[in-house]
């Protein structure tokens, strides 16, 4: 039977030590200016760890907060109050230990999907020589080793994610941020990409959070599972452990027992704020 709660989960890290973190959030509050003149919170005194090598997904209802904590340990949002540790160091700036997937394709229309994928490395003046050798090992890892002289606009949307994947792992991140990386594929190609990343975090475990408003996906992929309150001043529900044994396919898992229980566990914490959530929406 999987273990839930915060309180367990809390007492676990802590004997783990605040060193095993790759990401710690110290009570942090996020605040916007209304176009009013008033402020809205979005999120209030969220405090979570990112222990090294776990695989954290963040759900909760829409308009949350999800992608405000995110971009939070991203470095492109100062909190209002309270600290983010990247590392045991609090974050000052771009956090530079991190690589990022967003839900909009962030290729560069000009370059060809190998262009794409050495992008960052030309950035970083890397020899030229590594670059290539880099650049095609990750091209034949994602499975686009045919591939490589295409534009983006010439590759379907899976293709497209699998350029984004290695443009994003060829830097070898230890942290890794995504914010619904694959919410615009069909069905089939989001399981078969969901699938493939998994794959490449196994072969070489970093720090993920993944932020999903599909908790499906959430379970399938991950090792944690944080639920969050409906806006404003948004907080952290409850936390669930994922137990389901690994490798995953993430379509068969959906299948079994475990899973379902899970699912049938994490959605009756979240149902009501869902709804609460989809009808602030749909008060605009
Ligand atoms: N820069 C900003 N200025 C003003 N308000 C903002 C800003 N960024 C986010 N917000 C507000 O903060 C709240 C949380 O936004 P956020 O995008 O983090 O939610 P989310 O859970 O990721 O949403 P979704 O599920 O729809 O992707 C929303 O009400 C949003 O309008």
């Amino acid at each position: 039977m999987p273990a839930v709660v915060k309180d367990h989960l809390s007492l676990v890290r802590s004997q783990q030590g605040a060193a095993s973190s790759a990401v710690s959030l110290k009570s942090i509050t996020c605040s916007f200016s209304t176009p009013k003149g008033g402020t809205y919170t979005a999120v209030k005194d969220i405090c979570l760890d990112v222990g090294e090598a776990e695989f954290v997904s963040v759900v909760g209802p829409t308009g949350c907060g999800k992608s405000t904590i995110l971009n939070s340990i991203a470095g492109l949002l100062q909190p209002t109050s309270g600290t983010v540790e990247v590392f045991g160091k609090p974050l000052q700036g771009i956090n530079r230990d991190a690589g990022y997937m967003f839900q909009a394709d962030a290729l560069m229309p000009w370059r060809t999907a190998y262009d794409n994928v050495v992008a960052g490395l030309q950035f970083r003046g890397t020899e030229p020589e590594e670059m290539k050798h880099l650049g095609h090992q990750w091209l034949d890892r994602v499975g686009l080793g045919r591939f490589a002289d295409r534009y983006p606009h010439q590759m379907s949307g899976g293709m497209r994610k699998r350029v984004a994947m290695a443009q994003m792992l060829i830097l070898n991140p230890k942290i890794i941020l995504m914010d619904e990386p694959f919410s615009a594929l069909d069905v089939q190609t989001r399981q078969l990409m969901e699938n493939e990343l998994l794959a490449l975090w196994s072969a070489n475990r970093r720090s993920a959070v993944f932020i999903t408003h599909d908790l499906e996906e959430a379970i399938a992929m991950s090792d944690r599972v944080v639920v969050l309150s409906a806006g404003p001043a948004s907080h952290i529900m409850a936390e669930f452990e994922i137990t389901l044994s690994r490798p995953r396919d993430v379509a068969e898992i959906r299948m079994t027992p475990e899973f379902l229980d899970l699912h049938h566990q994490i959605w009756a914490t979240m149902r009501d704020e869902v709804m609460k959530g989809y009808q602030q929406s749909q008060q605009g």
